[in-house]
């Protein structure tokens, strides 16, 4: 597989992380650990095109953050066989640098766009008749002298990925002839990507270690690796190098990880909305403000995970603190404070 990077891929990582998240990236679809339907099915779709010659169809991937949507991409790209260049939303400032990426794809090529909601919609209009009928219309000058010229394009896949698919528009949404949602991973998933990626640092492991870094790791592979980095600091400097549960208990104790897996903003936010707005309902923006956080992160990296986890709800007034939010950070009900915003 040829591949380009034509910015800078995770750009939110440390140096150091990025490289890490290299080396742990699955390659193939036998390696990646999860979304089994998902993976079913691409496997399919994948080898149906390689059959016929033909371009994959476009691939949308939406779903929170580090469940391995940039992953997928990787390993369609590797599975096809083909070039990967990679780009992202933001990068796309004007049609010609779309243009520019798009004729110098080769047949069957992959185009990644990540976080493809945050296109310019002037970028995101020429996209379309490349998507659909591999052309675009590019304009050579401007003035009297402007002209528009039809240039065609290699049949490419395009594969976007997006954190937030409701900001995507229906004309866009429309192109993708694949649509997967990534999901959160069960405890056992990721017990097994953690134990593989111990593997691959040379690092020995319990399995009951492996299961408590899995469980404390609110569904996420890239938290879970982190935490199995982290602890195997912790492993090396207290320990003899092996996680043992211990360690890992110390270890995610030290990094504000809970026992039920989460972290110190997960808690901030529920302790805020109990205590500051008698359990809700109150508005995201105004949360993220108590909270000293961007609506967006809320809204984009805590807030799924703790909807599905059962300690927040969404109501039409706002977001709310569930029994269970109340029963984990040891609250009665009833009992917030609420007289400092008080009237
Ligand atoms: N199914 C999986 N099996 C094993 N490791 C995985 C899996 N999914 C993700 N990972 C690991 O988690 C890391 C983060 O995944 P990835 O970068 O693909 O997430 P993402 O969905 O693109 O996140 P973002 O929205 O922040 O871009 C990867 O480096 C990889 O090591
Ligand atoms: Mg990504």
């Amino acid at each position: 597989m040829r591949e380009e990077y034509l910015s800078a891929d995770d750009e939110h990582l440390s140096s150091n992380d990025r490289e890490f998240e290299k080396a742990l990236r699955p390659l193939s679809f036998e390696d990646f650990t999860g979304q089994a339907k998902i993976v079913e099915n691409l496997r399919v779709f994948v080898l149906a095109a390689k059959k016929r010659e033909e371009s994959l169809d476009h691939v949308l991937l939406h779903g929170p953050p580090g469940l391995g949507k940039t992953t997928l991409s990787h390993i369609i790209a590797n599975e096809l066989n083909t070039g990967l260049k990679i780009t992202s939303g933001p990068v796309l400032d004007k049609p010609s640098d779309l243009a520019g990426l798009l004729t110098n794809l080769e047949e069957g090529d992959v185009l990644f766009i990540d976080e493809i909601h945050r296109l310019n919609p002037i970028v995101e209009e020429y996209l379309y008749s490349a998507m659909e009928d591999f052309r675009i219309d590019i304009m050579l000058d401007s003035g009297p002298n402007a002209r528009s010229v039809q240039i065609n394009l290699s049949p490419f896949t395009l594969i976007g990925a997006t954190t937030r698919s409701g900001l995507l528009t229906s004309p866009l949404r429309a192109r993708f002839g694949i649509n997967s949602r990534l999901e959160y991973y069960d405890a056992k998933l990721l017990t097994d990507i953690v134990t593989r990626s111990a593997g691959i640092l040379d690092t020995p492991i319990d399995e009951v270690a492996a299961y408590e870094i899995a469980r404390r790791s609110r569904g996420t592979p890239r938290i879970a690796n982190m935490l199995l980095r982290r602890t195997r600091d912790f492993a090396e400097v207290k320990g003899d190098g092996r996680i043992t549960l211990d360690i890992a208990q110390m270890a995610l104790d030290a990094l504000d990880v809970d026992s039920n897996g989460l972290d110190e903003m997960d808690n901030r936010i529920l302790l805020t909305i109990i205590e500051k707005f008698k359990g809700g309902p109150v508005g995201l923006g105004t949360i993220a403000t108590a909270c000293g956080e961007e609506s967006e992160t809320i809204e984009e990296v805590y807030e799924p995970f703790l909807i599905q986890e059962g300690y927040l709800k969404r109501t039409a007034r706002g977001r709310m603190a569930t029994e269970l939010a109340y029963k984990h950070l040891n609250v009665k009900p009833n009992s917030g404070t609420g007289t400092l915003f008080d009237p």
